[in-house]
């Protein structure tokens, strides 16, 4: 209880709330004042008359209960709210202040009954859950919080003040060590953090223990192949391997294949992290490989940097880190490959390939198809990474024409 009201009372007014009211256009913003301020025009659809709003935010010190907790929350609004409830993803931040975000949501109750109040209520019960509700009053629109079942809380009411537009998108705020991580200790941390929840975090710190020293001489080359999947890198990376005598291998390492799916379904930051550690095994392999023949690797750092990246960051690509960004640096500790090349092609190619290949998709795949923001964002992402950068491939001719392509400028760079 102490944690929520210094939620409520202490930082409440330093801090801005964003909605993603429509992921197309700006989030909403707009802070909290003890006085009265008259609501712009803009403010009057999500504050109207239309319907009781509400919005809940998870704040707890403990990273990986707070991450579950979201995650627990989003599915429950999800099963538990009727079709006339509206459920936007929401945040509270302090603006320019790195990790001040706090993820929630705007919950828009359409009906006629008090369904939502009522699994509001039992939500707010947990510890780490604060609910506030909003109320139109003419035309001002003050926030309280929510009292919790069989709980009477002194009700402090702010008021809504319009805010201007962030700088930076809120949600780009909190990437460091929560999305993407940049030396091997903080996703190892994380792992850690969860050894008592996902008993197979023990299992994948200790494949991550057994790999040795990373670091390789003048070996030979280490060439990245990336791209979305469809694109096209199984074939063009299967067909390299034998053109150049290579050794192919992959990020996620397939020593990791067991655990994938388990990891898969957790949020992202415990999510991330196993794919982070992913790429230290993978580059152990490297740093061996390397010294006896030319490496393909099918997924690397871009992969995991640009997905975290683009899941973290809600709404349009113009939402993403700027370019040049600290988000996009490589991590000092990870081997650096000699080569990335990112494979492209159109949506409709990729799509196309798609359907044809007929497979299942993993669910971050499947939203791709139906999110076009989303595969923009994980290219424009991808294409931000710097040193190592990216050479864009045009993957769209045939497997024998893109191997060429990818051949001359490997030639071009190694003469192999
Ligand atoms: N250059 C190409 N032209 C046409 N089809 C291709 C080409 N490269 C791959 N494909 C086909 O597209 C599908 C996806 O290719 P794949 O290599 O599995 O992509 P990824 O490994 O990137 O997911 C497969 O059915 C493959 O046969
Ligand atoms: N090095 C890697 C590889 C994959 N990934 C994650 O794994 C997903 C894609 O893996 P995938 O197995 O479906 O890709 P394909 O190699 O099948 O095209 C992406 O959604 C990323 O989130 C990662 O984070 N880092």
């Amino acid at each position: 209880m102490l944690k929520r009201a210094m939620f409520r009372c202490g930082q409440l007014c330093s801090r801005v709330f964003a909605v993603e009211f429509d992921l197309r256009t700006e989030p909403l913003y707009f802070t909290l004042n003890s006085t009265p301020q008259v609501l712009h025009k803009a403010y009057q659809e999500l504050f109207g008359d239309d319907g009781k709003l509400f919005s809940l935010h998870v704040h707890c010190d403990n990273r990986i209960e707070k991450a579950q907790t979201h995650a627990e929350i989003k599915h429950q609004l999800s099963i538990a709210l009727s079709r006339d409830c509206d459920v936007f993803e929401a945040s509270s931040f302090i603006p320019d202040v790195k990790n001040s975000l706090v993820k929630g949501f705007f919950i828009r109750d359409k009906s006629t009954t008090d369904l939502s109040e009522d699994v509001l209520k039992t939500l707010q019960q947990s510890k780490s859950v604060c609910v506030f509700s909003y109320k139109r009053e003419g035309q001002y629109c003050w926030q309280e919080m929510l009292s919790p079942v069989n709980q009477v809380e002194e009700s402090v009411r702010q008021y809504i003040t319009p805010a201007a537009a962030a700088e930076h998108h809120p949600s780009t705020l909190n990437i460091r060590n929560s999305d993407v991580f940049y030396n091997m200790d903080e996703a190892y941390k994380v792992l850690k953090e969860c050894t008592d929840i996902i008993p197979e975090s023990k299992e994948v710190l200790k494949l991550v223990d057994e790999q040795l020293e990373t670091s390789r001489g003048d070996g030979f080359p280490v060439i990245v192949i990336e791209g979305l999947d469809a694109t096209g890198k199984t074939t063009l990376t299967e067909a390299l391997r034998e053109s150049l005598n290579a050794t192919l291998l992959k990020s996620p390492p397939q020593c990791l294949a067991p655990f994938r799916q388990r990891f898969d379904s957790e949020p992202p930051l415990i999510r991330r992290a196993f794919y982070a550690l992913g790429n230290y095994i993978t580059a152990a392999h490297i740093g061996k490989e390397s010294l006896r023949a030319p490496v393909i690797v099918d997924r690397f750092w871009h992969s995991t940097a640009a997905y975290a990246i683009a899941t973290a960051v809600g709404g349009r690509v113009e939402n993403l880190p700027e370019p040049g960004s600290e988000l996009y640096k490589w991590p000092e500790d990870l081997l650096k490959p000699n080569l990335v090349l990112l494979l492209t092609v159109s949506p409709e190619e990729r799509l196309r390939r798609l359907r044809d290949r007929g497979q299942d998709k993993t669910i971050e795949e499947a939203e791709l198809e139906v999110n076009q923001l989303f595969r923009l964002k994980v290219e424009e992402a991808y294409k931000r990474i710097q040193n190592p950068a990216c050479i864009i491939v045009d993957a769209s001719p045939s497997p024998q024409e893109v191997l060429q392509q990818v051949q001359h400028l490997i030639r071009n760079k190694y003469h192999l």
